[in-house]
């Protein structure tokens, strides 16, 4: 069996820079036509200059032959000024801005200490129509790691909707029924990105037969009625919910280490990922619209023309990848077989 689709984008995705940069880069490009870079690098992108840079250098990496559109983003620190975001906007390759709570995740310490900081800049991106991208989870220390996206929900996303009530906001990488229930019942200005690993794990993957680096991510997978919840979601046809790889390559010792790294890398096989999610499902059908149109339209960007096939086909995943000169890149499932093979 085969499906045809439109050529999809990725909602959320880490490109890191320089060797790592040129190792990921053409995965993600073989099956999507767009991304969203984020700009947890180190240090992190912060301005609109810096975007630009950033922009030409994975223009460069991408080998010839391909193509593929980088959509940047701006990095959200306390001190991010109003001026910043015009530029963002001005610039027209700058399509979103992130908030990291400072600490909450990969690259993250110069991150935002308290969103009142940011009132200026979050105007002038509801003003503007510049959507804010979020890491959805407190830093309390004091709340349950399980738990602090909920608490994200109750303690920083309601006040902040209430503050900017036109601003445009992606839940980024939900992992809960709570995420779910509260992008869907929000305005049509609040959008959600789902990674297939979300569709397709639940905490268990964790702990399978001992600890397991590789699916360790944040958000940290959580329960089977999370993960049910979030494929309702994904399934649903409802257009807040569309793809975002958070595909984040760490080195393979950085991962399998008394202190591993979080993220998961899944841009090798990631339309696979997905197609095996949503056909587990029973809702192929649903997989375009998903990954497909939801986005683009979400981003006010035009859908795109291209096609892309999968067929459902065994294929096994390498053990490990080129990375870095020292060290490899682990994929998600290395050594496994995956159902669905991607054509062309
Ligand atoms: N998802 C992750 O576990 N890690 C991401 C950061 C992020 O998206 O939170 C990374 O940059 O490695
Ligand atoms: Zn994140
Ligand atoms: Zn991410």
């Amino acid at each position: 069996m085969q499906i045809t689709i439109t050529r999809p984008d990725d909602w959320h995705l880490h490109l890191r820079d320089g060797e790592a940069l040129a190792a990921v880069l053409p995965h993600t490009a073989r099956q999507f036509a767009r991304a969203i870079v984020m700009p947890n690098l180190k240090p992190p992108v912060t301005t609109v200059e810096q975007a630009a840079a950033y922009r030409q250098r994975i223009l460069a990496a991408l080998p010839a032959g391909m193509s593929f559109e980088p959509l940047m983003t701006l990095y959200l620190t306390d001190n991010t000024p109003a001026g910043e975001i015009a530029a963002a906007v001005a610039s027209g390759f700058v399509k979103a801005v992130k908030l990291y709570p400072a600490g909450a995740t990969t690259n993250s310490d110069a991150g935002v200490t308290s969103l009142a900081k940011c009132s200026a800049a979050l105007a002038e991106m509801e003003k503007r129509g510049l959507p804010l991208l979020v890491h959805g989870e407190v830093t309390d220390p004091a709340i349950d790691l399980f738990d602090r996206e909920k608490a994200f929900i109750d303690t920083v996303m309601m006040p902040l909707l209430k503050d900017f009530p036109g601003l445009k906001v992606v839940f980024e990488h939900i992992t809960t029924a709570d995420a779910a229930a509260f992008v869907a019942e929000s305005g049509a200005s609040i959008g959600a990105t789902i990674t297939a690993h979300h569709l397709l794990y639940n905490r268990n993957a964790i702990f399978q037969g001992g600890v397991r680096p590789h699916w360790y991510c944040l958000p940290v997978l959580k329960r089977e009625t999370h993960r049910q919840a979030l494929v309702q979601a994904a399934i649903s046809g409802n257009p807040k919910f569309f793809l975002g790889t958070d595909s984040a390559p760490h080195a393979t010792g950085a991962k399998e280490a008394a202190c591993g790294c979080a993220g998961c890398y899944t841009a090798l096989h990631a339309m696979e990922l997905y197609a095996e999610a949503f056909d587990n499902a029973g809702a192929l059908d649903k997989l375009e619209g998903f990954a497909s149109f939801h986005g683009a339209d979400f981003y006010g960007l035009p859908r795109n023309s291209g096609k892309i096939t999968l067929e459902k086909k065994a294929q096994a995943v390498p053990a490990s990848l080129a990375y870095l000169s020292g060290d490899s890149l682990t994929p998600l499932r290395a050594g496994e077989s995956l159902p669905w093979t991607f054509v062309a």
